[in-house]
């Protein structure tokens, strides 16, 4: 099925899923000092929820995760905010025009950190409404890395100026965080891109309607060009949910 957007043509019969399945073992990425997601059976008294057990006619699991750490989830101002917004109201469209770009995060002290000029020299002249950024190395192991206190990588915060000023609305990134690990709660990066002033009385403008998402994984065989985005939620009301991006390369 092939559909034509302005004059942008895609195949939606080939989409490029960048998010990570979201499992109940030690092979789910994890991050923020959490254990691995839990997914069982419900269990009353002695029936158990799961048809090879032989009480129940379905398989009717609880589930127990965390939308920050573990896994591919896109998050609202709301992550930083006193008051509560929910990444339910802010996004209301699914559909981006967006640049995957690569760069290598450089080594400054212990950290590394995407600078301004990596993300300036990737982009050129383009100006898309969402951002992808794959950080090199990319080793599998994204998929089920243990980071918490690995310290990762993270984009400094002219990084996200930088962005924010460009106009870009959605930031997508294959790390835990667009911020440090351990940075004492100053989060500069997020409140640079959502240009949030105060956490304690959000300024009104804000941006209120952009989004980051956070533990993407974007296969080597996808290149770095234009993509259309669609970009998927659960529609819980929270600052995050899981989501499910999925990019379709645009036909020539
Ligand atoms: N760096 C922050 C913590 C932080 O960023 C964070 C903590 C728990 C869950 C998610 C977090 N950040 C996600 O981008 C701090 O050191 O206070």
């Amino acid at each position: 099925m092939k559909a034509t957007i302005n004059n942008i043509q895609i195949d939606l019969s080939k989409p490029i899923d960048i998010s990570i399945p979201l499992t109940n073992n030690e092979q789910n990425p994890i991050a923020w000092y959490q254990n691995a997601p839990e997914i069982a059976p419900v269990t009353m008294g002695d029936w158990i929820g799961k048809v090879s057990e032989g009480k129940s006619s379905t398989n009717f699991n609880n589930i127990f995760f965390n939308p920050h750490a573990h896994g591919t989830h896109t998050e609202c101002l709301g992550h930083i905010t006193r008051d509560f917004y929910s990444i339910n109201h802010c996004l209301k469209q699914f559909f981006f025009t967006a640049e995957l770009i690569s760069v290598e995060p450089k080594n400054v002290g212990e950290d590394l950190i995407i600078i301004k000029e990596q993300i300036e020299l990737a982009l050129g002249e383009n100006s898309p409404e969402a951002i992808i950024i794959r950080t090199l190395p990319n080793s599998e192991s994204k998929k089920h890395l243990n980071y918490s206190n690995t310290n990762p990588p993270y984009l400094e915060e002219a990084a996200a100026i930088f962005i924010r000023e460009k106009g870009i609305q959605h930031l997508l990134i294959d790390l835990p965080s667009v911020d440090k690990e351990h940075d004492e709660g100053k989060l500069l990066a997020h409140k640079a891109f959502w240009n949030v002033k105060d956490v304690n009385q959000v300024n009104k403008d804000a941006r209120f309607n952009c989004t980051i998402t956070e533990m993407i994984y974007v296969n080597d065989d996808v290149i770095d060009e234009s993509y259309i985005l669609n970009l998927q939620f659960a529609s819980f009301e929270n600052d995050a949910s899981p989501s499910k991006p999925v990019l379709y390369k645009i036909e020539k």
